[in-house]
């Protein structure tokens, strides 16, 4: 399926979670197994040549970064929500669109100089991206690049991500 028709699938949800937010919903794009493939494939092809781990970002960023992360060889490691890890190597705060949040890395998950790409699959205001690096670069790694399927520009997420490379196979 061309990338085009499966990003056609996209679901948008006005006032959710919360008044005002429009909710860009992958979950249809998701359950359809040529759209799945099409958006995976679409990620892979940005992904710098030397990385060796996907870095994916709870929880919608998990789906997209073990599909990565198994159909093109990589290791896949979870950012996570705080109190899930059993343990942690480093914690980041940060903001959100609607809220604030924390996310985790879990102990001896990166090795020092392992070249890591961040997935996600939303880029709004750049808070949750920029954490996930941070945290890659607190063990150790180096970021190869962010990789999202939609990206907000209204929110101005990339200010947030300066000198990284940034990849996004939509803006809305
Ligand atoms: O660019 P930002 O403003 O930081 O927003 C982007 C983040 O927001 C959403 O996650 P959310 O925290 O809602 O969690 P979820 O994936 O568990 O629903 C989305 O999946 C990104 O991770
Ligand atoms: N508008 C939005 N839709 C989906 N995920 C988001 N994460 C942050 N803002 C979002």
């Amino acid at each position: 399926m061309k990338l085009e028709r499966a990003l056609g699938l996209l679901r948008e949800v006005p006032d959710f979670p919360q008044p005002g937010v429009v909710f860009r919903d992958l979950t249809p794009v998701l359950a359809d197994p040529d759209a799945l493939r099409a958006v995976v494939d679409a990620l892979q092809v940005h992904v710098e040549p030397s990385t060796q781990v996907v870095a994916a970002v709870e929880s919608r960023g998990f789906l997209l970064g073990a599909a990565l992360g198994y159909g093109w060889r990589y290791g896949v490691v979870p950012l996570r929500k705080p109190g899930k890890l059993p343990a942690v190597a480093h914690r980041v705060s940060y903001d959100l669109e609607y809220g604030a949040a924390s996310l985790e890395l879990p102990e001896g998950a990166i090795t020092p100089g392992q070249k890591v790409v961040v997935v996600d699959d939303v880029l709004a205001t750049g808070g949750t991206a920029a954490a996930a690096c941070e945290l890659v670069e607190r063990a150790g790694g180096v970021v190869t690049g962010v990789s999202v399927v939609i990206e907000l520009p209204a929110l101005g997420g990339r200010a947030h991500l300066t000198g990284r490379q940034v990849h996004a196979l939509l803006a809305v």
